[in-house]
């Protein structure tokens, strides 16, 4: 583990056709930004991308980043069960490994907010040492979900040889077994 990168590459991809075509403005991509900005202390890089629904654009996306080294990838939206809704199609085509407790615990988080909740299909996988985490496309969707989940994510990024992450304890306590 001495070997880890010390500045995480994260990747956040909002999945929207009409945020895609500027129809409305992405809030999604901003809002993760935001949040990881208020949690992440260690040296971190994050970089935004917009693609709009479908299993090609979506996996298209997640190959080009998992495979040019990004440590996280943040995909919001596309996860519900809408004939356009594919990204969970897509993040399986590209996916090595599912983590399912990751949709398990946020769908929990988000049930007790909306019960509507149930109709998203979010799940974390991994590809190489990138860890994908979809989350739903409502932005209010993304306060709730990373902070039910992100306390597991900086020691599983240490199982999979990706980027050290740090945060502030305040907001999120990263656990980390003893003397890792
Ligand atoms: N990235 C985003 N930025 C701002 N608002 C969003 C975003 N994604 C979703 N929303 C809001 O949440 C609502 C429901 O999200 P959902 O993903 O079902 O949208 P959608 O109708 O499938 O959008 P689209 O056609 O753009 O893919 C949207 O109508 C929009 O108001
Ligand atoms: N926390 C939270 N989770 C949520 C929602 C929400 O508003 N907040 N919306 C739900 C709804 S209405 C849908 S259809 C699914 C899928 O949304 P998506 O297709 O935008 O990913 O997420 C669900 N999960």
């Amino acid at each position: 583990m001495s070997e880890q990168r010390l500045t995480a590459r994260i990747a956040i991809v909002t999945v929207s056709d009409r945020a895609s075509r500027g129809e409305y403005e992405d809030k999604g991509g901003p809002g993760a930004e935001e949040w990881l900005r208020g949690v992440v202390t260690s040296p971190v890089q994050i970089d935004r991308h917009i693609v709009p629904d479908g299993r090609d654009t979506v996996a298209t996306k997640l190959r080009e980043l998992a495979d040019g080294g990004a440590d996280l990838i943040l995909v919001t939206g596309g996860t519900g069960p809408a004939p356009r809704d594919l990204t969970p199609e897509a993040v399986f085509d590209v996916a090595e490994r599912e983590l399912p407790g990751f949709g398990e615990e946020m769908r929990r988080a988000s049930l007790a907010e909306v019960p509507t909740a149930i109709l998203s299909r979010q799940t974390a996988v991994t590809r190489g040492a990138s860890l994908i985490i979809t989350i739903p496309g409502k932005p209010a969707a993304i306060a709730t979900c990373l902070d039910a989940v992100f306390a597991a994510v900086p020691y599983c990024l240490d199982l999979m040889g990706a980027a050290r992450i740090e945060t502030d304890p305040a907001r999120i306590k990263a656990f980390r077994p003893k003397g890792k």
